[in-house]
C-alpha cells in the first residue's frame, strides 16, 4: 500500500480579481509514493509544488480528488483527526523556520511539548535526536549562532522528534552552499535508510533529485507531466519540461548553441550515440565506430551515473572516407541509438 496516494487532486484558489477565474495551483495530480521512497517533486517557480505539500499535510483542503496518507483519506477527516495525521508527517523548510528566541534543545523539544510527549523522557529524546544529526554540542546554542547547514540539522531533528513516518522537505537545501547541501542530503539519506522514513523532496534543482531521489515527478502549471524511477527519467526524458531539467546537469544531444560551437571547431560528421547502462556497451560502441577504418573522436557529452547505473550521450566527430563513416554508423546503430546532427552530415 502506498504511503501517500493522490488521485485526480485539484486545488483552486479564488481569483484576486472579483469575478475572475479561480487559480488552479494543482490540476488533476495522481501519484503514489511508496513506503521507504525518497520521492522528488521538481518544477519551476509557480508549478504548484508547495501547494502539493500543503495538501499532503492537510494544511489546506483540496478542491477535489482523493489524498490518502498511510491508508487514510485525509480529505474526509475532522480537524481533530487531522491533527493526529499531522504528527506522522514532519516538515523542513528552505528558511529553517526555527524559533530564534529559543535554544537548539528547546527548538527540538517544541513538537514534543505540543504532542504531550512524557515530560520525563523529553530531555533524553532531544539528546538522541541531536546526536543523530551531529549537533550534540550545540544544545544550548541559539539559532543565530549556527551556520545554515547547522540550522537545517536542527530543523531535521525537530521534524523527526515525534518519529513521523513521512518527512516533507520543501526546498530544504536551496539556501545552502554546495558542500553544505551535500551534507544535508547525506543526512536525509540516513533518515531514510536508518529510520525508514519516507521522504518527499520538493526542489527546483535536478542535482538534488539525482543525488538522493529514487522516484521523481515533474510538475508544470499544476500538472504532473512525467513521473517514474529517477534512472528512467534521466536517461529517457519524454516531456519537454523534463528534458529541460535533465539538460541542466546532463549534456544530452547538443542543442543549437552547442552544435554551432562544435561545428566551429570540428569539420567531420557529428553523431550522438546514446548508451544505456554498462561499461561494455561503451567499449563496443568504440570498437564498432572504428572497425571500418574511420576515425572517431569524442567531442561532447559523456557517461553519467544515476541511481548506481550508467548512461550517456556521446557525441563523436567521425572522419575518413564517406563509405567508412556510413559503415561505422551502420555498425553502431545495431547496438545503440544514433542521431546524426543535421547540417554536419557528410555521409
Ligand atoms: N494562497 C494562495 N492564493 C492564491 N494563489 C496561490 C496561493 N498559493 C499559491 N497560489 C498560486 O498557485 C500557483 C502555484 O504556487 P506554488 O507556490 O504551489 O508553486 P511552487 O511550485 O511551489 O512555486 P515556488 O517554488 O515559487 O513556491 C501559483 O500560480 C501561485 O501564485
Amino acid at each position: 500500500m502506498a504511503m501517500i496516494s493522490m488521485r485526480d487532486v485539484v486545488k483552486e484558489y479564488p481569483s484576486a480579481k472579483r469575478g475572475g477565474d479561480p487559480i488552479r495551483a494543482v490540476d488533476g495530480v495522481s501519484l503514489d509514493i511508496n513506503p521507504g521512497d525518497i520521492f522528488g517533486v521538481i518544477g519551476y517557480s509557480g508549478a504548484g509544488k508547495s501547494t502539493l505539500v500543503r495538501l499532503i499535510n492537510a494544511l489546506e483542503p483540496s478542491t477535489s480528488g482523493v489524498i490518502e496518507v498511510d491508508g487514510t483519506d485525509i480529505t474526509q477527516l475532522s480537524e481533530s483527526r487531522l491533527q493526529k495525521v499531522r504528527t506522522d508527517i514532519g516538515m523542513i523548510f528552505q528558511q529553517f523556520n526555527l524559533f530564534n528566541s529559543r535554544n537548539v534543545a528547546a527548538n527540538v523539544a517544541f513538537p514534543l511539548n505540543v504532542a504531550n510527549y512524557p515530560k520525563e523522557n523529553r530531555a533524553a529524546r532531544v539528546k538522541e535526536l541531536l546526536d543523530f544529526v551531529g549537533l550534540a554540542d550545540k544544545a544550548r546554542a541559539y539559532p543565530d549562532q549556527l551556520s545554515g547547514g547547522q540550522k537545517q540539522r536542527v530543523g531535521i531533528a525537530r521534524a523527526l522528534s515525534t518519529s513521523p513516518k513521512i518527512l516533507l522537505a520543501d526546498e530544504s537545501t536551496s539556501a545552502l552552499d554546495p558542500q553544505t547541501t551535500s551534507d544535508v542530503l547525506d543526512l536525509l539519506e540516513r533518515v531514510n535508510r536508518e529510520l525508514g522514513v519516507t521522504i518527499v523532496v520538493i526542489t527546483h534543482e535536478m542535482d538534488v533529485i539525482k543525488r538522493i531521489a529514487s522516484h521523481v515527478a515533474v510538475m508544470e502549471k499544476g500538472k504532473v507531466v512525467e513521473q517514474g524511477e529517477v534512472f528512467d527519467i534521466f536517461s529517457k526524458p519524454q516531456h519537454p519540461a523534463t528534458q529541460r531539467f535533465v539538460s541542466t546537469i546532463i549534456p544530452g544531444i547538443p542543442g543549437d548553441r552547442e552544435l554551432a560551437d562544435l561545428r566551429s571547431r570540428h569539420t567531420g560528421l557529428l553523431a550522438t550515440v546514446t548508451v544505456n547502462d554498462e561499461q561494455t556497451a561503451q567499449h563496443e560502441v568504440l570498437r564498432r565506430l572504428l572497425a571500418s577504418g574511420a576515425n572517431a573522436q569524442l567531442v561532447y557529452g559523456g557517461m553519467n551515473e544515476v541511481s548506481g547505473r550508467s548512461f550517456g550521450h556521446l557525441t563523436f566527430e567521425l572522419t575518413g572516407e564517406d563509405a567508412q563513416i556510413r559503415e561505422s554508423l551502420a555498425q553502431v546503430s545495431q547496438i545503440a541509438s544514433v542521431t546524426t546532427l543535421e547540417g554536419a552530415n557528410r555521409a
